[in-house]
């Protein structure tokens, strides 16, 4: 009796199995239809573009480096084009003149920008248009204009000097070789940090730098427009164990940890009168525009975020280059010395950028670079128009930044580092800083400091490596995926063009 109900029961649960995985299968099967038909009712008509795979899209075919077959798809579909990834239709802005017509005749439509499950609008970055994201453009933009950027020389002017003296002191005069990137992250996170709350980072040793360092490189990850999947594929997005997000959050506490020890540290000082002037001092002080505590944490990460690994990124891939590259270092320092002669290895800090070689090297360091290959994504709140076809209010777009900056028609010869080529077309689109409403918030700061830096690395230093350093921007990054691209770890040595004059040089004004 007892095995007949055994017998019984065990086929009542394989049919109760077998009921369960064909209504799985049904449910998923009904699912997938669906899903496939609002991906195809998502796709635009009249835009040509890779089909992709069921329910992932083209995602797989741009994680090792989207910017490069955006590229290669461009010559197959045109210069706008589509591709989905997961379930986001995301239109494609691969040449100069497209990106020109798109993005400057349209600047309005394309002032948003698509608001991501992991970054949502935690920077200005990543803020959608409202009247929200206009109060905080007008804040950094008072913060960040040509006048305020005069103002900062000051700072320039000490934090590349203490750039200078670190590799001149962990290089051992150039005696030893070393990573580059711990000094020149200080160097541009001192320099942000000391215009947004008055305080700087006076060493590769601080407790601060290392957390800050740690945490941004990490934020830099989650940020990523391709590294993300459950920012395009909604099902990931029911995994409340996706490590990403996990990530991000234990991130974000880490983060909000020092910004609130920086903005209570201002407070004190504030109450005191003993604080230095700054962007935050100014925006809580004279009540310039009316920010609520959100938007002024907003302006403090957009500056952080936005100024910190960008800058020192781009100087990293700069050194490697260049340290493999004696004859534009010799044409280099050629130049700065006919600039100002040969006895000053310092220049004028409040020189602004009247040397034409540097300006031409700082410009094709960000054009052969383009750390930000991709831009950041615009969301559109109009329809727009491009060639006879409608691309709706509510598109993602991209602009390829990269493409435009290797672009053989506007910049002959691409893939060759070249700075004399902006003498002549100096007055070409600089698209490592976007174009339009929202680009770069900090390309008159960023322009400035990368100008500053070179006069000075360039007229104290000769780069050596007797090692091969891979620095080939296509291929050899870091992380493929990362928001802003760095190359892999490498030693170089840092040897003064005139040790003596050196000395002098940062001993007069110690
Ligand atoms: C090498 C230096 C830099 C590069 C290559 C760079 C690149 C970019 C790019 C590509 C964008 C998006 C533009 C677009 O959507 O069209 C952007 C936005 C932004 N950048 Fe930079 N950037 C640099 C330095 C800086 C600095 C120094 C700051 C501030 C101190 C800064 C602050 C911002 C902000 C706030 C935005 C957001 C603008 C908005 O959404 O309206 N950037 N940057």
């Amino acid at each position: 009796m007892e095995s007949i109900v055994h017998l019984i029961s065990q086929k009542l649960i394989g049919h109760l199995t077998g009921l369960l995985v064909l209504g799985s299968f049904i449910s998923f099967v009904v699912w997938l239809i669906g899903n496939e038909f609002s991906r195809l009712r998502a796709r635009i008509p009249g835009l040509k573009g890779p089909r992709g795979w069921p329910i992932i899209g083209n995602y797989f075919d741009i994680t090792s480096n989207a910017a490069i077959q955006y590229d290669t798809w461009g010559k197959q579909y045109g210069d706008v084009y589509q591709v989905q990834l997961g379930s986001t239709t995301v239109v494609i802005v691969n040449s100069p003149t497209a990106a020109k017509t798109v993005f400057l005749s349209n600047s309005q439509a394309l002032s948003s920008r698509p608001v991501a499950s992991t970054t949502a609008g935690l920077t200005i970055g990543a803020s959608p248009y409202d009247d929200s994201l206009k109060r905080k453009k007008k804040g950094i933009a008072a913060a960040l204009n040509r006048p305020s950027v005069q103002t900062y020389v000051p700072y320039f002017d000490r934090e590349t000097r203490a750039f200078i003296e670190d590799l001149m002191a962990y290089g051992k005069a150039g005696t030893v070789t070393i990573d580059p990137l711990p000094m020149i992250q200080r160097l541009s996170l001192s320099l942000v940090m000391t215009i947004n709350w008055g305080v700087r980072i006076p060493s590769i040793d601080d407790r601060l730098f290392k957390e800050i360092v740690a945490v941004e490189e990490e934020l830099n990850r989650t940020r990523s427009t391709v590294g993300n999947a459950q920012d395009h594929i909604p099902i990931l997005r029911l995994n409340p164990f996706n490590a990403t997000s996990v990530k991000a959050r234990a991130m974000r506490e880490r983060r909000d940890g020092y910004l609130a020890q920086l903005s209570s540290d201002l407070a004190k000082k504030m109450h005191e009168g003993t604080n230095n002037p700054c962007l935050q001092a100014s925006v809580i002080k004279f009540k310039e525009v009316e920010l609520s505590e959100t938007e002024l944490t907003a302006i403090s990460l957009s500056v952080l975020g936005g100024g910190f690994e960008t800058v020192s990124n781009t100087m990293q891939w700069s050194i490697a280059f260049l340290a493999q590259h004696r004859d534009i270092q010799d044409k280099a320092y050629e130049e700065i010395c006919k600039f100002q002669g040969s006895d000053e290895p310092l220049c004028d800090a409040s020189d602004d950028q009247k040397c034409g070689y540097i300006l031409g090297l700082a410009k094709e360091a960000l054009r052969y670079f383009s750390v930000i290959p991709l831009a950041l994504p615009r969301e559109t709140i109009k329809d727009i128009e491009y060639e006879g076809v409608r691309i709706p209010s509510g598109s993602t777009v991209y602009m390829n930044a990269w493409a435009c900056n290797h672009n053989p028609e506007l910049f002959p010869d691409p893939d060759r580092f070249e700075p004399e080529r902006w003498f002549t077309t100096p007055d070409a689109p600089v698209f490592a800083f976007g174009l339009g409403y929202r680009m770069c918030a900090g390309h008159l700061l960023a322009m400035r400091e990368l100008y500053l830096i070179f006069m000075r690395l360039l007229g104290s230093f000769r780069i050596d490596t007797s090692e091969k350093i891979d620095c080939d921007p296509s291929k050899d990054m870091k992380i493929p995926t990362d928001l802003i691209m760095a190359p892999r770890p490498y030693r170089v040595s840092f040897k003064p063009r005139n040790e003596r004059k050196l000395l002098e040089s940062l001993a007069s004004t110690a």
